[in-house]
């Protein structure tokens, strides 16, 4: 008998199988990177295009009706709340979206930050919505959309800031101890002001922060003034307060940082329809509306695009 004729399916089909194979290359490429030192980055050396091709994970999860969403505990930008709910600006701003392209249901699966990236190639979650920087480096590993808001650094220091912390640089002058998140943009930033990286203490998350600087094991904690304004209503580190947030410097360079939500290398139909969609409720300020109970005003809404920033 004859074989039967490539019908559309078919072809459909035997693309989506190679898109696959070249989103799992990149993500043992992201591994290697992020795993083997907890680096910022998390990836390196993987096609950057994006341009292979659409994908077919957008008809996959409207098939399915639920994204399984990788967040890190980091509250106001993704976390789990006292009652074990799903919480956070990432998350609301991702379920708007995603109930618009046709997918209801929401599972939050949590790592930590420096995990976001391996997770998401090991197909752990369908996309990253943890308010993630996007870089140069990053985006060799991942697809990200158009970031939603930009933000300032901050440190958690102690009371009255007795080391004078107040940059990057200080922390290399002073020969401070510096700490922040595992996989943390931030370490970046102070290696690229001098600090050296083996002196860098990471820790789980921003409570664990606090902890070792109450503890006196380091001097100052660096993150998004974001993480720093919620990690301190909680009242429960009456010895710790932030520094004034400040835009990073590097090689005299100011960065602005910019997060939105990644996803993995290939699937760019499904990006490009999230990022549709969040076109328009920046345009409509649906956008502002929906951040704006988790602490983003006005001043957070950016025009960066992820095209730029995958530049930097
Ligand atoms: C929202 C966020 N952004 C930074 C980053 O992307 O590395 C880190 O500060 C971790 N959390």
């Amino acid at each position: 008998m004859a074989p039967p004729q490539e019908n559309t399916t078919m072809i459909k089909r035997k693309l989506a199988s190679g898109i696959r194979r070249r989103s799992l290359l990149a993500g043992v490429a992201a591994l290697g990177a992020a795993g083997a030192v907890g680096s910022a980055s998390g990836c390196s050396r993987v096609d950057v295009s994006g341009a292979t091709g659409g994908g077919h994970q957008l008809e996959d999860l409207r098939k399915k009706g639920t994204v399984r969403m990788g967040i890190a505990s980091e509250p106001p930008y993704a976390s789990i709340n006292s009652k074990g709910e799903l919480t956070g600006e990432a998350p609301a701003v991702a379920k708007t979206i995603f109930r618009r392209l046709g997918i209801k249901n929401f599972e939050p699966v949590p790592v930590e930050f420096g995990a976001l990236v391996p997770g998401l190639h090991s197909f752990q979650y369908d996309v990253i919505v943890a308010g993630m920087f996007i870089n140069k480096a990053r985006c060799a590993a991942v697809l990200f959309s158009d970031p939603d808001y930009e933000n300032k650094d901050a440190f958690l220091v102690l009371k009255g800031n007795p080391k004078k912390i107040h940059s990057y640089a200080d922390i290399a002058k002073g020969k401070f101890r510096m700490g922040s998140g595992i996989g943390y943009a931030e370490i970046d930033y102070a290696v690229g002001n001098g600090v050296k990286k083996d002196t860098i203490q990471t820790y789980g998350d921003q409570i664990a922060g606090m902890e070792a600087l109450e503890a006196g094991r380091i001097d100052a904690f660096a993150g998004t003034a974001l993480t720093m304004i919620e990690a301190l209503k909680a009242g429960k580190h009456p010895k710790v307060e932030m520094t004034e947030p400040f835009t990073p410097v590097v090689d005299g360079k100011p960065q602005r940082d910019g997060g939105g939500y990644g996803f993995r290398i290939g699937e760019t139909n499904l990006r490009d329809a999230f990022n549709r969609e969040l076109q328009k409720m920046k345009k409509s300020g649906e956008l502002l509306r929906i951040a704006k109970p988790y602490g983003f005003t006005e001043e957070f809404m950016t025009d960066l695009t992820a095209k730029e920033l995958c530049k930097k």
